[in-house]
């Protein structure tokens, strides 16, 4: 089945207009008011699935709001897209794939069919591969040119084939054996080459390059420095052999490179990039915590897959999620949306989700080929709690946006410094409740500020969040918090209709860089044909290169 499920322009669908007209009646209900009304509130809004705790009680919602976003879904026909992407069916119509990154995690006796063929067995094949080569290699009995063991793995790619591994390994680096290094090096610049390697051992160094074309422009230039690295130090080409391993779709490409397809770990068209950690992809972090808690990790993911596949919306933490964000993109008009993780460890996952949510959902033309007249993705961001707290937070309390947050925490602290995690969940807690109810005039007046100053500390309050809450930061948390995030951006995709696998957007860019990269290194003066910004912008480069 080739076709996306046909449905009506969004803004027609009598739900949408009945939640227009609940927006009108709800937008001024105040956190406060809601809550001192319903003291059931708070379990009302709270759901669990795959380990995870949602309280989404602090969200400018009422029940009648829910109701309303579990009819759209209903309307929009979400569960049938749902079960169109686990079948396998062609749900990618603008790249005529299939999108089964659920097959990655999939158990071993699932049946799971592209064009006719079960692929489970070959997700496993690749997966008993990765172990074997990672159980080597963290033994130390992979060998180097120069005979010395490899200790040191360094990931090369950019975009899902670099965020999820880098991702995935910081967050589960106390799994990670701590006798080896792991580096990520995914932009063009030469700095990021030179920054993971300057003090690496070249004899002891494993480079895997990680890119499911294996043509993309950053990659390959990055794996060329590599090789350029490798050899010069090691003095013999042949050293690429012991000190190279590719992950791709591609092995025409990654034969042309120069590595064995012997060394190169598989996937497939139907995992998208920014889905791919699960697959090969993940090798490094295998590598790095060993593949025993990355299967952890895949059984996390499963347990998420098999939540959003199962539970029924009003239970379901992914679809919850999705129509929330919908809600607030759509009615609340707002541009900008935060995740705010209070675990150290998870200091990169709002750069990941930025791309699996931002490049899935930042969108404007629906699957019938049809300009939206609605805003689809908000613009994801975040960093750590408790430093954001010093840095951005201000905006969240007192700005003029309305900036909905997903704070997460986690009940166990993953480090052995135990004393510091009650103050760490005492301010994720303090944080959305104060985001939620502020602090009225009388309250600061009441505190002892005089009247002149108490406007500057008036915190309006009925800023919206959502608290997610996992027993501990492990490998099988880390797995489901990701598939929930994926299947949020599924829900957010399904009620715009939008698709959510493709990224034709990335590709002018590219097209681009390539004509003019010819520009700034041609030897004679060539015939700038762009506008006059961008003339003088390479002219200017030109200059300065040729006096370097
Ligand atoms: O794995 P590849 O093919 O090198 O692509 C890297 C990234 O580039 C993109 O195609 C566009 O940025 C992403 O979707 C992808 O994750």
């Amino acid at each position: 089945m080739t076709e996306a499920i046909a449905v009506a322009p969004l803004t027609t669908a009598p739900t949408w207009r009945a939640l227009s007209d609940h927006y009108a009646a709800v937008k001024d209900a105040t956190l406060r008011d809601l809550f001192a009304t319903d003291p059931e509130r708070a379990p009302r809004f709270t759901v669990e699935g795959a380990g995870l705790v949602l309280d989404y009680s602090k969200n400018r919602i009422t029940a009648e709001t829910m109701a309303l976003l579990f009819q759209l879904a209903e309307e929009r026909q979400l569960a049938a897209c749902r079960d169109a992407m686990f079948r396998g069916d062609r749900i990618n119509t603008t790249e005529n794939r299939a999108v089964l990154h659920s097959a990655l995690r999939a158990p071993a006796d699932a049946v799971i069919e592209v064009d006719g063929r079960n692929v489970v067995p070959d997700v496993h094949d690749v997966l008993d591969r990765m172990a074997s080569f990672a159980d080597r290699v963290r033994a130390g009995n992979l060998i180097g040119h120069t005979g010395q063991p490899i200790r040191n793995v360094v990931n090369i790619g950019i975009g899902g084939s670099h965020l999820g591994p880098e991702m995935a390994y910081l967050a589960l680096r106390p799994y990670s054996a701590r006798d080896m290094r792991f580096r990520f090096v995914a932009n063009v610049d030469g700095a990021a080459f030179t920054e993971a390697t300057h003090d690496l051992d070249p004899a002891e160094t494993l480079f895997v390059v990680s890119s499911k074309t294996f043509t993309t422009q950053e990659t390959m230039s990055n794996a060329h420095l590599a090789r350029q690295w490798l050899i010069e130090r090691l003095g013999d080409e042949r050293a690429v052999a012991k000190h190279f391993v590719a992950v791709s779709t591609n092995a025409q490409k990654v034969a042309e490179f120069g590595i064995d397809t012997a060394n190169m770990f598989a996937f497939w068209d139907w995992v998208g990039g920014r889905y791919s950690l699960p697959s090969a992809i993940g090798l490094s972090t295998m590598l790095a915590v060993g593949p025993e808690n990355f299967r952890a990790m895949l059984a996390g993911f499963a347990d998420m897959d098999v939540h959003f596949r199962t539970a029924p919306l009003q239970q379901n933490l992914p679809v919850i999620l999705g129509l929330l964000s919908v809600w607030y993109a759509d009615f609340f008009s707002v541009a900008t949306q935060a995740v705010l993780p209070y675990a150290q460890n998870l200091a990169r996952f709002p750069a990941y989700l930025q791309q699996l949510q931002m490049e899935s959902c930042g969108k404007s033309v629906d699957l019938e080929r049809r300009r939206v007249d609605f805003a689809t993705s908000a613009v994801l961001w975040g960093e750590p709690g408790t430093d954001g707290q010093h840095s951005f937070y201000q905006l969240l309390h007192q700005g003029t946006h309305l900036v909905p947050a997903d704070f997460i925490g986690f009940l166990q602290p993953l480090s052995p410094l135990a004393a510091p995690h009650d103050l760490l969940m005492a301010n994720l807690f303090a944080q959305a409740e104060g985001l939620a109810f502020g602090r009225t005039l009388a309250e600061v007046e009441a505190s002892g500020v005089s009247a002149a100053d108490a406007p500057f500390r008036v915190m309006e309050g009925n800023r919206p969040s959502n608290m997610l809450l996992a027993d501990r930061l492990d490998p099988r948390t880390l797995g489901a918090l990701i598939a929930l995030y994926e299947h949020r951006v599924f829900v957010q995709g399904a009620i715009w209709g939008i698709g959510p696998f493709d990224q034709w957007g990335v590709e002018l860019g590219k097209v681009l860089a390539g004509k003019i990269a010819s520009e700034l290194t041609a030897t004679s003066a060539p015939d700038l044909q762009h506008d006059a910004s961008t003339n003088a912008l390479i002219q200017r480069y030109r200059n300065a290169r040729h006096q370097s």
